[in-house]
């Protein structure tokens, strides 16, 4: 018997929040309602009904209200009916139920700044109040989820290596509170924060965010502890002085402050780096609407608005505007009416306007990795390869087995693409392709190829070259057959490298073989596909090290006494 408490679990995600207040009122299985928001949809699902489903092999399933695709039915029964229950929702849904749709489909997608919405100082305190009131946040909520957005947009802009040191300047309303967080944040991306917080607030939130600083050994620092330069000790100040509430002209000593911050830009000039401003939600001192109305207030450099843009970051010139604050319900969309740029994939920050141009010459990264010696390389490559892989996965990589190849077909001119590593061992390292594209043409003229993998993040590359051959048919069979239903008939309808005539031609022929195949029978894997498998006749290891000495571990095949060994030999950067 399946619970419907354990099917939560696989679902989470998918209408769950609904569904998490409705199931417990019902009992297991006999039915379950689902309710979106005022729209109520029941959806009844009888035990007999998931018994009859789960019984089913995977490619026939079909119900009352339409047919389940056999690519949305997975082998494990709690699989099976988390997929049923994922179509019924998407297809009975009048309101999407992924927060990834909600987004796209309510809000307005809006890229360019002159077309997002800016809130005034009255409604930026009304939807504080909606939030806090009748939608049920806490002010310690939608604090933490604004620092840690802040530190998200800080962190993509402000690598830790060149940017570490950090002072929060923190107010003594939401907006200090927010900085705090903010400094928590980054200590924990590998920052080092320091805390201005002058005037402090005795309610348990603020005292409870400076325990969990102080525990972390995050420096609390006074005005006079500060150098008058802020530029001479950090190379990011948090301002997070004022937010929306800011009224009239700064008191001291944020007077003082805010002048540092201002006198900061005519320091910055005479310094190699200067250090960066990054204000959160308003550019302290700034008119809430009016935005920087002296002319002579602070310029930050980056811009993190909350919930909404104020209506003084219109005027905002820096290079870095960003939104964060990913907990605005679509109710408070509707009712003010909101244009926003959506957030990227799980992404707690979204750029508002272009990102600036860079001069790509100065573009150096200076590499900071243990060193790489001889006496720790492993003798055989397969095995050190094994290693840096397992490294690149627990790093967390984003697909560590995509690999550049390179190949060159009779005329000698090379071409490279990314593939995917499907495999390696003794015989090499295999990657699967259509037998007619450009690299198979290539291959069959010229076997040699050479692959690389990038680790980014390791700063790591690893090169390895050799002969090129065709795997066997049953492995090519049985690689074929695992994949999931979608790839195998992309496979199929795709005739790589052959000139089409537009994008809508090769979905037609994708739905035409979906419509084919739709009774779940085998996809029969065309000749024309297949993997190929290349034996290594030489390694290189690279670590990425500073002023450009990198480290180069190389293996040559060599005979010694009639076997064939690899030969370890270091080349220079
Ligand atoms: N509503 C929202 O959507 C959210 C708001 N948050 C943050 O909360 C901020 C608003 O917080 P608050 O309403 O607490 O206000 P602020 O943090 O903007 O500042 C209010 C404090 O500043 C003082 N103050 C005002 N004008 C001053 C002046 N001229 N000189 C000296 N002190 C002055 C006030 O006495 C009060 O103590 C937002 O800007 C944002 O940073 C986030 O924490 C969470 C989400
Ligand atoms: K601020």
């Amino acid at each position: 018997m399946i619970k419907v408490g354990k099917l939560m679990n696989k679902e989470r995600g998918h209408a769950t929040v609904a569904f998490a207040r409705s199931w417990k009122k019902f009992p297991p299985l006999k039915h379950v309602a689902i309710v979106w928001q005022t729209k109520a949809m029941i959806l009844t699902y009888s035990s007999s009904f998931i018994t009859h489903l789960l019984a089913l092999p995977p490619a026939s399933t079909s119900t009352s209200t339409g047919a389940v695709s056999s690519s949305l039915l997975h082998r494990s029964p709690q699989g099976s009916f988390g997929s049923i229950l994922r179509y019924k929702l998407r297809s009975y849904c009048s309101a999407p139920v992924n927060r990834g749709e909600f987004m796209a489909s309510n809000i307005k997608v809006v890229q360019n700044p002159d077309s997002i919405s800016y809130l005034n100082q009255r409604e930026a305190a009304e939807v504080d109040e909606i939030l806090m009131g009748p939608l049920g946040f806490s002010v310690d909520q939608l604090m933490e989820l604004a620092g840690l957005s802040v530190a998200t947009a800080i962190a993509e802009v402000y690598n830790v290596k060149d940017y570490n040191r950090v002072l929060a300047i923190c107010g003594p309303g939401n907006n200090g509170g927010d900085g705090l967080v903010v400094a928590r944040h980054l200590y924990h991306f590998g920052y080092k924060p320091f805390v201005c917080y002058p005037k402090r607030t005795a309610k348990p939130l603020y005292t409870g965010l400076v325990t969990q600083l102080e525990s972390l050994g995050i420096p609390f620092l006074s005005v006079d502890d500060l150098p008058m330069n802020l530029s001479e000790d950090f190379n990011i100040l948090v301002d997070a002085m004022f937010g929306f509430s800011f009224h009239g002209t700064p008191r001291p000593p944020f007077d003082d402050l805010i002048k540092r911050l201002v006198n900061l830009q005519s320091c910055n000039e005479v310094n190699k780096k200067p250090s960066v401003i990054a204000s959160i939600d308003i550019p302290s001192g700034w008119h809430v609407e009016q935005g920087d109305t002296s002319g002579d207030g602070i310029k930050p450099d980056m811009l993190v608005s909350l919930t909404a843009p104020k209506q003084c970051a219109k005027s905002f010139s820096g290079s870095h505007h960003f939104l964060g604050g990913r907990f605005v319900p679509r109710s408070i969309v509707d009712k003010f009416k909101l244009e926003l740029p959506s957030y990227p994939g799980s992404s707690m920050c979204v750029r508002i306007g272009k990102a600036p141009q860079v001069d790509i010459s100065s573009m150096r990264e200076n590499y900071i990795s243990p060193e790489f010696n001889e006496d720790e390389v492993d003798p055989d490559p397969f095995i050190q390869f094994q290693k840096w892989f397992d490294d690149a996965m627990a790093a967390g990589l984003k697909e560590p087995n995509a690999m550049a190849l390179s190949t060159a077909g009779k005329d000698g001119k090379p071409s490279s693409r990314m593939v995917l590593l499907k495999g390696f061992d003794k015989d090499g390292f295999i990657w699967y392709t259509n037998y007619g594209s450009r690299k198979a043409k290539d291959l069959s003229e010229n076997c040699y190829a050479s692959v690389l993998f990038y680790w980014d993040g390791l700063n790591r590359q690893v090169r390895i070259e050799g002969c090129v051959a065709k795997v066997s048919e049953e492995e090519s069979q049985h690689y074929f057959h695992s994949r999931p239903t979608g790839s195998q008939i992309g496979a199929i309808a795709s005739k790589q490298s052959t000139v089409i005539p537009g994008r809508d031609f090769i979905h037609q022929q994708y739905k035409d073989l979906e419509a084919k195949f739709c009774d779940g029978a085998s996809i029969p894997k065309p000749n024309y596909w297949g993997g190929y498998r290349l034996k290594p006749e030489f390694f290189e290891f690279w670590q990425g090290q500073t002023s450009r000495l990198h480290d180069r571990l190389c293996y040559f095949p060599e005979q010694a006494n009639g076997t064939n060994i690899w030969k370890i030999k270091r080349l220079a950067p």
